[in-house]
């Protein structure tokens, strides 16, 4: 292994991003988080959020997108291991669904503080 050329780094950050195409690609939750925030950065843009208010949505962004990438890879993974019905694949496959789900539950509950009361006053409620 040691003796292997390591690629360069821009084929390494290649690798990378065609991982996060082909998560898009296959994955409709991955869909589903990348359109939630295109809509958060148009609402930020509208009701001009705080910079510390960017700061925790563009965190909560890679948070729940990254997780999904991760959920992605254990359930690649668990395919390639086993085609059979096995309770620790189960676990595997739950848990790791289970992580993204906390994350976009609390992004959910903070983009409601953040949001809610701009969008009133920008409704004139
Ligand atoms: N090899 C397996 N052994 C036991 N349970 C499994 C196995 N593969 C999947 N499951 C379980 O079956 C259910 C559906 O799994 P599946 O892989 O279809 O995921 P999913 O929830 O549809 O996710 P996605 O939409 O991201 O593919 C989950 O509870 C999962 O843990």
């Amino acid at each position: 292994m040691d003796s292997q050329k390591k690629d360069p780094l821009y084929k390494s950050f290649g690798y990378a991003f065609e991982g996060i195409g082909t998560c898009i690609k296959k994955e409709r939750n991955m869909k589903i988080h990348c359109v939630a925030a295109i809509l958060v950065v148009i609402a930020g843009v509208i009701l001009k959020i705080s910079s510390l208010e960017w700061c925790i949505c563009l965190t909560l962004f890679g948070l729940i997108m990254a997780l999904e990438l991760v959920n992605t890879a254990v359930e690649a993974v668990v395919d390639l291991v086993t085609e059979e019905r096995k309770p620790l694949a189960k676990i595997a496959k739950d848990t790791a669904a289970g992580a993204v789900l906390i994350a976009a539950i609390m992004a959910a509950i903070a983009g409601i503080i953040i949001f809610l009361p701009k969008g009133l006053t920008f409704l004139g409620l």
